[in-house]
């Protein structure tokens, strides 16, 4: 024993991170446990790629942070590494919501450089990527992640459309297209044109929501590269994995917490996490899938949820009179952007009968109002 007050305490120089890097949203796992028979369904599908032919079609399902992203990110890794003669780009459709800028990644995946910023038509896009691949005879495996906003921008059916009959206008074009989807209720196959069905017949590869055993699992290697030893005992990780449990699974959840209750074992020059930094931590982790469904809406949108932050429970008519005097913006505009906000789970819009109104919708904020408005402004 020492009356040192200064033992335990970090010094300046010290910190609780052997690698904080570990923590970041980009930060690819090198061990990916927990998902084997995803990754052979997924390799069954691509295999024929890696012989010259067309891959297999994929739909991988799943809720938020169950590992689709990386999963394909792994694969692609794997493929690139096996051969030369297969592209293999993923398109992260939060961003690029349009057929053209799908194909306008497209082409940069494949040329590695981006398409004339003046801006050349969707035909001729289109024929520069697919004489490329004809040319070079390269087959092409698109990964269109997050692949629901296509749907909600009604973009989808284009986009896929012209990937999947691309050997038709130019024969000898080898695509194969991976859908990824976080959206359980949307029903990939059942939401597309008729003309696009007949020729999507994918494979399915659902990713379940883990487990609090297998939070456990994945955290500690986590913990183990980012942290160093003994910074975090096994009584914090298991309050970590049941948070997450309770946050739908969402493994981002999880590694958000453990790097901002180490960012606060820090603040007080602490050496061990504590559990209390872990529950101070959820308040702000708990929002990672808010923040994220944030970031990705145009202008326009987080208007709108800005608005029914403010305005949370009332009917659409009378939130639209807000809504329009800020942005200018017409009713059908202003409806297609509250079926968006209503599928991202941001808000609920519900039908309901208003005396002598006939049905109308009510919309309700589905998150606290104070932490939306507070990330619309970051
Ligand atoms: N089995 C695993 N092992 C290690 N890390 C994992 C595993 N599964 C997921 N992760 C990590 O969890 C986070 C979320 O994973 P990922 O982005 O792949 O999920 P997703 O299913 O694509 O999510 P979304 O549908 O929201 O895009 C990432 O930081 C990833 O590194």
């Amino acid at each position: 024993m020492t009356d040192d007050p200064e033992e335990g305490m970090l010094s300046w120089d010290e910190s609780v991170f052997r690698n904080e890097h570990v923590f970041e949203i980009d930060y690819l796992p090198e061990t990916f446990h927990h998902r084997t028979s995803q990754m052979e369904s997924l390799k069954y599908a691509l295999r024929p790629a890696v012989r010259g032919s067309r891959p297999l079609n994929v739909i991988a399902r799943g809720p938020p942070g169950t590992g689709k992203t990386t999963a394909i990110q792994k694969l692609f890794t794997e493929l690139r590494a096996e051969t030369a003669d297969v592209r293999a780009v993923r398109v992260n459709c939060q961003v690029n919501g349009t057929r053209y800028s799908v194909f306008s990644r497209l082409f940069e995946g494949i040329f590695d450089y981006e398409p004339p910023s003046s801006g050349i038509s969707f035909k001729r896009l289109f024929e520069q990527v697919t004489d490329r691949l004809v040319d070079d005879e390269e087959v092409l495996v698109v990964a269109l992640d997050d692949v629901n906003y296509l749907f909600y921008e009604n973009e989808a059916s284009d986009t896929l459309y012209s990937l999947l009959r691309a050997h038709e206008e130019h024969a000898g074009a080898k695509i194969g297209v991976i859908c990824i989807s976080s959206d359980l209720d949307l029903d990939v196959i059942e939401e597309l044109d008729g003309r696009v069905q007949s020729v999507f017949r994918p494979e399915e590869v659902y990713f379940p929501k883990y487990d609090e055993g297998e939070i456990v699992d994945i955290l500690q290697e986590r913990v183990d590269r980012g942290f160093h030893d003994g910074v975090i005992s096994p009584t914090v990780l298991d309050r970590v994995a049941e948070l997450t449990a309770e946050s739908n699974g969402d493994l981002r959840v999880g590694i958000d917490l453990l790097r901002r209750a180490g960012l606060n074992a820090e603040m007080r020059a602490a050496k061990e996490v504590s559990v209390d930094d872990v529950e101070e931590a959820y308040d702000k982790s708990k929002f990672v899938h808010l923040s994220r469904a944030l970031r990705g809406l145009s202008d326009s949108e987080a208007a709108l949820v800005a608005v029914i932050a403010e305005h949370s429970g009332e009917q659409a008519g009378e939130v639209y009179e807000t809504f329009h005097e800020q942005t200018d913006l017409g009713y059908t505009r202003y409806s297609e952007i509250i079926n968006k906000l209503d599928r991202l789970g941001i808000i609920d819009a519900t039908y309901t009968d208003v005396d002598g109104r006939g049905r109308s919708r009510e919309l309700t904020l589905n998150y606290d109002a104070d932490a939306v408005l507070d990330r619309l402004e970051t």
